[in-house]
């Protein structure tokens, strides 16, 4: 019995029938049942479910077997189950076969198991749920760790895979963990060669079998570089490497992420453009180091500010509202652009602006990046120039010539303007090269070129052709005229020497002068009919110029000749005066009379006004002429009224440029002082055209004189454009109708009509009206009829000398009238 009670668990023997023969104490204490109890309970009393069935299996077993054993959980008295392992052998008891049982306690076991299970199931669902790649290896052999490194790490190559997550399986390239279960390490990292892998395992065995966060490259199945951080620890046993232990996660998107981070980390500080980056503010957050070196501007300076800080002022509003308005709906903006650096130099920028989204698509960045292309746009425009001028003399070339001319053609057809092509052709200068050397004639043609430049004006253009050729391109030229003045300008700016290597050169000109439009209706058609022109001046003797056309050239040497002849003509007093009567239609008297200048040329004969007044005019040759024809005039007026002879009014014409001058008052109020002519003898006739230019100082100077007693004639009525409105407020007297109106109104329903409609418009506003150019008696009876009081013309008199006009007064004077002739 004391064995019994000494027994670890609890004793039992079974009967065949499962009754309970012999118990120990721990048995009662464990069930909580009564000796008695006990001895009505059958064996399966005290289990519940399936731990019944398998024990009432297992008493069964072991009857027939003689021994067995289970885990059941026995059920006290109180209900709380507690688990047992129980072992059972058959024993002769009394001549009956009984079953001798124990049963330990494994509650604390079960505990520990129970712990264990949870504890590996909550690890296990932890590794298979980690992202992270877990595995474990063995080596196929221990490994002595004294083994040189290359030959562990060879024995390490060898060693499989033995354990695994899935995450590791897919991360190398397989589906599943059992995919990877018995691979090679050397398989698992994709070979043996890969440098990087190979420094990791070599690291792992120096340090011991531990690594953590060490970074290998490896190559997965599909030939993919990838990159891992392990953490791996190896066991030794017995100084031996027996197995290992890893985990890994793939960094490869983090590495490749880094390395465009640095590549463009580096690609920011070491590109050539000038970066600067912005925020949705615009305020600049951060710059590159070209930036810093293109604008001049340290990274402190900029930091914070907005980037129109460099703008410099060169775009109008309506550039940025349409880079503003490129940027919000493509994202991005490339275009040229005016900067300014630090030190106030503006440069030009091609300048690319791009937008960074964030991740809720809201603008959070922009990015500049900005090139300076100063120095591509000096060789761009070296370039344009090279391509566009002559080397030798920086002069514009014939391209440049061309286009010029493409752009005046346009601009001259548009205004109905003019302007002048001169082809200049250097006589002789092959003899310049040939006596001096090249270099010297170099010389020459480039003090040409600049001579050239000298005597035009700033819009004109002078191109070299090649060679000794020259063209110059004259613009808004009015008259061939012009043309020709300048080719003798550029004459006498030639005819000074060129001092080349202390030597006295002389260099001469052949040109030739074709206008536009006339002379040609494209730029090649007015270079090639110019460069005729100047060889028909090189037949001509050379030095001089030619037009295309001869009526052009002769009019124009005439023009110049008569220009330096009229300086003379007041000296030498080849000028006089011829003066034709006015005549009251009415009465046939004589009312007025009008001084009509004449030139008596000492080669030409006797010239008309129309042939130099003109030139006269642009001479400036017109303000002395005109003072003597004033001071003449009224002399002879005064010397007919001293002779007493009527002759009314003295009509005296006056140009445009004497009005200008702002001198006129002054000088009639002298000439009718030096001759003692009452004011209101006088009558200026002033063109309509001019008038009706309502230039202020003219019109000033007109007041002042009818103030002062002198009438004002409007000359050459009818040709202008005249409104009544300004008429009615002008110090006029008399409005004298165009002869061209006169001249066809017996024959022309029109021109009747305008004389009428101009003489009783003339009328209406209280003028006394002359109607010009009157021919035939039949011309004089309209007029009279339609109320036009004064006439002038070849019916009753042409202009005559002084001595004529006194015959002519005398004969209209009654008799007794006058006494004297001048
Ligand atoms: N600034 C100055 N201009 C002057 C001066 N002297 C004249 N002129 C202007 O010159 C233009 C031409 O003048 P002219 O050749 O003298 O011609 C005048 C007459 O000869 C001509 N005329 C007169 N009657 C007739 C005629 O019946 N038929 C016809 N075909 N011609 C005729 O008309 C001219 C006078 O014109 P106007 O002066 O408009 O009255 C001329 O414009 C003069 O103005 C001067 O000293 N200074």
């Amino acid at each position: 019995m004391d064995i019994i009670e000494s027994l670890p668990g609890i004793f039992y023997v079974l009967d065949p029938d499962g009754r309970f023969l012999l118990w120990n104490s721990r048995f009662l204490q464990v069930s909580g049942y009564g000796a008695a109890e006990v001895e009505r309970l059958h064996a399966l009393d005290l289990f519940r479910g399936a731990d019944r069935d398998r024990v009432a299996r297992r008493i069964r077993d072991t009857f027939e077997t003689g021994t067995g054993d289970v885990e059941a959980e026995l059920v006290g008295k109180s209900g709380k189950p507690t688990p047992f392992h129980f072992t059972g052998q058959l024993v002769d008891f009394s001549g009956e076969q009984c079953l001798v049982g124990l049963g330990v306690d494994v509650s604390d076991r079960k505990r520990a198991e129970d712990f264990l299970r949870e504890s590996e199931a909550r690890y296990r669902s932890f590794i298979e749920n980690t992202t992270e790649g877990v595995y474990s290896f063995e080596l196929e052999g221990p490994v002595p760790i004294e083994l040189p490194v290359d030959e562990q790490v060879r024995r390490i190559y060898r060693s499989r895979i033995v354990a695994c997550n899935d995450a590791l399986a897919q991360m190398c390239g397989y589906e599943e963990a059992g995919d990877l279960v018995g691979v090679t390490m050397q398989e698992l990292h994709g070979g043996s060669d890969i440098p990087e892998n190979l420094a990791l395992l070599e690291e792992w065995v120096a340090r011991g079998y531990h690594v953590a966060g060490a970074e290998s490259l490896e190559i997965d199945r599909d030939g993919n570089a990838r990159w891992f951080a392990n953490n791996c620890l190896g066991m030794v046993e017995d100084g031996c490497l027996v197995r290992g232990w890893g985990a890994r996660v793939d960094i490869t998107h983090r590495k490749v992420t880094e390395q465009r981070l640095r590549l463009s980390a580096s690609v920011f500080e070491n590109i050539a453009d000038g970066i600067f980056i912005t925020d949705a503010d615009s305020s600049i957050v951060d710059v590159n180091q070209a930036f810093v070196e293109i604008t001049g501007f340290a990274r402190e300076d900029v930091i914070g500010r907005d980037p129109r800080m460099l703008q410099a002022g060169r775009h109008d509003d309506s550039f940025f509202r349409e880079l503003q308005r490129t940027l919000g709906v493509k994202g991005q903006w490339r275009g040229e652009i005016w900067y300014r650096r630090k030190d106030g130099e503006v440069f030009p920028v091609l300048l690319t602006i791009n937008r960074v989204l964030g991740d809720d698509g809201g603008t959070t960045h922009y990015v500049f990046a900005a090139t300076d292309i100063s120095q591509i746009k000096q060789s761009e425009e070296r370039l344009d120039f090279l391509a566009h001028h002559d080397p030798l003399t920086g002069l514009p070339n014939r391209a440049l010539l061309n286009e010029r001319l493409e752009w005046a053609m346009q601009h001259v057809r548009r205004q109905s303007r003019s302007f002048a092509v001169v082809f200049i052709d250097l006589d002789h200068f092959k003899h310049v090269n040939d006596s001096l050397g090249h270099p010297a004639g170099d010389r020459v043609l480039q003090d040409v070129g600049q001579r050239l430049v000298g005597v035009l004006r700033q819009d004109d253009t002078v191109a070299r052709l090649g060679g000794d050729e020259f063209v110059l391109l004259l613009e808004d030229i009015a008259h061939p005229d012009k043309a020709a003045k300048v080719a003798a300008k550029v004459m006498r700016a030639l005819a000074e020497p060129f001092e080349v290597e202390g030597r006295d050169i002389r260099v001469q000109a052949s040109m030739g002068i074709c206008m536009y439009p006339g002379d040609g209706d494209d730029a090649a058609t007015l270079l090639r009919n110019a460069d005729a022109a100047m060889f028909r001046a090189k037949d001509r003797g050379r030095n001089t110029y030619e037009f295309y056309t001869e009526e052009l050239t002769r009019k124009a040497f005439e023009r110049v000749l008569l220009e330096s002849n009229l300086r003379l003509a007041v000296e030498r007093e080849e000028l006089f005066l011829n003066y034709q009567p006015q005549i009251e239609l009415a009465t046939g008297r004589v009312v007025g009379m009008e001084a009509l200048i004449r030139w008596n040329h000492p080669e030409l004969g006797l010239l008309s006004p129309t042939r130099f007044i003109p030139l006269a005019e642009d001479s400036g040759l017109i303000h002395a002429i005109g003072e003597w024809v004033l001071r003449e005039a009224c002399r002879q007026a005064r010397a007919w009224c001293e002779a007493g002879l009527e002759f009314g009014r003295l009509g005296v014409n006056v140009s445009r440029a004497q009005l200008q001058r702002g001198r006129l008052f002054e000088d009639i109020q002298s000439a009718l002082a030096a001759s003692g002519l009452p004011p209101e003898r006088l009558e200026l006739e002033v063109t309509e055209s001019f008038i009706m230019e309502q230039d202020t100082l003219a019109v000033e100077q007109l007041d002042r004189l009818r103030d002062c007693g002198v009438s004002i004639a409007i000359d050459d009525f009818g040709t202008g454009y005249s409104s009544l409105s300004y008429l009615k407020r002008l110090p006029v007297h008399k409005l004298k109708i165009d002869k061209s109106f006169v001249l066809d109104i017996a024959d022309d329903d029109n021109d009747m009509a305008i004389v009428a409609a101009v003489i009783s418009m003339g009328r209406k506003l209280g003028l006394t009206v002359l109607a010009e150019g009157v021919e035939s008696a039949r011309q004089a009876d309209f007029l009279l009829e339609n109320g036009c009081h004064e006439a002038q013309g070849f019916l009753y008199a042409r202009p005559m000398p002084h001595e004529a006009v006194t015959a002519f007064l005398r004969e209209q004077a009654p008799k007794g009238d006058s006494d004297s002739d001048q």
